[in-house]
């Protein structure tokens, strides 16, 4: 295939939006040829659109090599030999059995406990796929986390002081404070809470409100990572679509990674899916729907 500049990796959707003399505009990139090729590569790209993703220019995975995780003072390993690589601007899915780790695998990939071994990085790629660089640490600011049922921890009276919880411990100076102020109006835009005043209490929100905001508050400083942790539980069928529609949206710019029973409506985002098995196993499975 050495007509242009891809390679087949995992599945990863993309739409053709346009098809120009010499270029393929889709959803995720601008794919460009050779005259010659053409012809050859765009009847390539209408009968495979889901098998390919674009690698004409260098890309970034988020990686978690040989994670164990026994909690201090236990016998038993809670996560054995996790493995995966997620690659970025794609969704990656995590199901299985009820008590299967998969929440213990969350919190150490945001940070808040420290696996017993193994490690968690950021690794850069070059057109050819080798690295290109060392393994970048992420650190746990880089990740946000949005919990199941996150509006149980709401804690201020208005959205404004709610998205601005953490503010008055950052450090940093007026520039840094700045960055954050338009964070912020990225972050509300984005997830479609502009029509709703900063001087609401957030309490009153419907469902599906209340988790945009919750997503709002971990897209304020652009996360590497975004993590979901059942984000579909507990809402109605209304909330539930706009929360998928939300996804599908954030997922043109982050990379997200998601636990959760709801495999149907989360189907058409899913680009990557592991099942966790009991014993903390994780291993690379399509989703059963
Ligand atoms: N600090 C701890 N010490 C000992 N056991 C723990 C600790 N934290 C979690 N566990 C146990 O680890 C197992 C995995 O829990 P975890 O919450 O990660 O599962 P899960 O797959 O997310 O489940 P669910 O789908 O119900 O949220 C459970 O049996 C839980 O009781």
């Amino acid at each position: 295939m050495g007509c242009c500049s891809f390679v087949c990796l995992a599945p990863l959707n993309f739409q053709i939006l346009e098809e120009t003399s010499s270029s393929i505009i889709t959803s995720s990139s601008i794919l460009k040829f050779s005259s010659s090729s053409l012809d050859r590569c765009k009847r390539f790209y209408r009968r495979k659109p889901n098998a390919l993703k674009l690698v004409s220019s260098d890309y970034s995975c988020f990686e978690v090599k040989g994670i164990n995780y026994r909690p201090p003072g236990t016998q038993h390993n809670l996560l054995n030999d996790v493995n995966f690589s997620l690659h970025e601007k794609s969704l990656g899915l995590i199901f299985g059995r009820s008590g299967s780790g998969k929440t213990t695998l969350l919190q150490l990939l945001a940070g808040l406990s420290k696996p017993t071994s193994g490690s968690i990085y950021i690794q850069r790629y070059g057109e050819d796929g080798n690295p290109n660089q060392s393994p970048e640490h992420l650190p746990p600011e880089r990740v946000g986390i949005v919990f199941q049922f996150p509006e149980r921890y709401f804690l201020a009276d208005t959205v404004l002081e709610e998205v601005t919880f953490g503010w008055p411990r950052q450090k940093g100076g007026i520039q840094f404070k700045e960055q954050l102020a338009l964070g912020l109006q990225r972050a509300i835009n984005s997830v479609g809470l502009n029509g709703i005043s900063l001087d609401e209490d957030p309490h009153a929100l419907s469902g599906g409100y209340k988790r945009r905001l919750a997503l709002a508050i971990q897209l304020v400083q652009t996360p590497d990572l975004l993590i979901l942790d059942e984000p579909l539980a507990g809402l109605d069928w209304k909330a539930r679509a706009d929360v998928v529609k939300l996804l599908k949206y954030l997922k043109k710019e982050l990379t997200l990674l998601v636990v959760s029973h709801d495999l149907k409506e989360l189907s058409s985002l899913v680009d990557q899916s592991w099942r966790m098995e009991m014993g903390g196993l994780l291993k690379k499975e399509p989703m059963p729907v």
